[in-house]
């Protein structure tokens, strides 16, 4: 699905990613954990496109296709959502509205026919269900003077109605309380498939309780330097990271 080879990435002047390497297979589940300021979100934004970020080597690979080389309008397309660590307001855009263009954006990209406003709504709302999301969100504008927890609950709805190949959640667990924790795990555990990958960013193993990952990585000072399984997060929580770097180091 995803094969990360040797990223080195700059933004500002200052280099982020030094040889980040990392290979996702389809239908798993990466934890990508870290200290602040190691790259983590960045790896995120360059995956799906942002701008600002200059890719000085290293190559990206999704789906046989050189990932770099597509404008993120198109990545989107191909089935890449990055579910943002900050969801932007974006006033004056209803939120039903964005999620018909985006969801028929992909369908028409697929040679598929575009859902009418019937089918749309009845996806939306089964989607906005398993959010337990109210249906008044919809009529306002994207993540207009939505809380914390909304947003991310708003981010994940996204992801259920776009169904991604390629998800990325940049720390969808931070800022929500302890039932929406659940409810929002419980959104992308139901959206687990075979088909489809999901990498996320945590600072927390606590998240990993509700989603099981096949992998954890440890990202620090823009590479990813141990991964392990589900134990190396408890393992850190426990411990820090300047036992990793030490031993990355040795
Ligand atoms: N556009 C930019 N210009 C300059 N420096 C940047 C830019 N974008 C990111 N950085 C720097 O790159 C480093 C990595 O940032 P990034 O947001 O990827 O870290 P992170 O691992 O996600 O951190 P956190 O856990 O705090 O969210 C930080 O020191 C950040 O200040």
């Amino acid at each position: 699905m995803l094969k990360i080879s040797d990223l080195h990435v700059s933004a500002g002047g200052r280099q982020i990613l030094d040889g980040l390497s990392l290979e996702v297979a389809a239908g798993e589940v990466h934890a990508i954990m870290g200290p602040n300021g190691s790259g983590k979100s960045t790896l995120a934004q360059v995956l799906a496109g942002r701008e600002g970020y200059e890719v000085t080597s290293g190559s990206v690979i999704y789906r046989d296709r050189d990932l770099l080389a597509l404008p993120p309008e198109e990545r989107a397309r191909e089935g890449v959502f990055l579910a943002f660590q900050y969801p932007v307001e974006i006033p004056g855009v209803n939120n039903v509205y964005l999620l018909k263009a985006a969801l028929n954006a992909i369908r028409k990209h697929r040679g598929e026919a575009e859902a009418d406003a019937f089918e749309f709504l009845a996806l939306v709302r089964e989607k906005m269900k398993l959010m337990q999301m109210d249906e008044s969100f919809l009529n306002r504008g994207v993540n207009e003077g939505f809380s914390g927890g909304e947003k991310k609950r708003n981010e994940i709805l996204q992801m259920a109605v776009l169904e991604p190949a390629l998800a990325l959640l940049d720390e969808t667990d931070s800022g929500l309380d302890i039932d929406a924790l659940r409810i929002v795990a419980n959104g992308v555990n139901s959206l687990r498939r075979a088909d489809r990958s999901i990498v996320m960013v945590t600072h927390y193993q606590r998240l990993l309780d509700y989603i099981e990952p096949d992998y954890v990585h440890v990202l620090s000072d823009g590479r990813i330097i141990k991964s392990g399984d589900k134990s190396l997060a408890l393992e850190l929580e426990k411990r820090g990271y300047d036992w990793v770097k030490q031993e990355a180091a040795a």
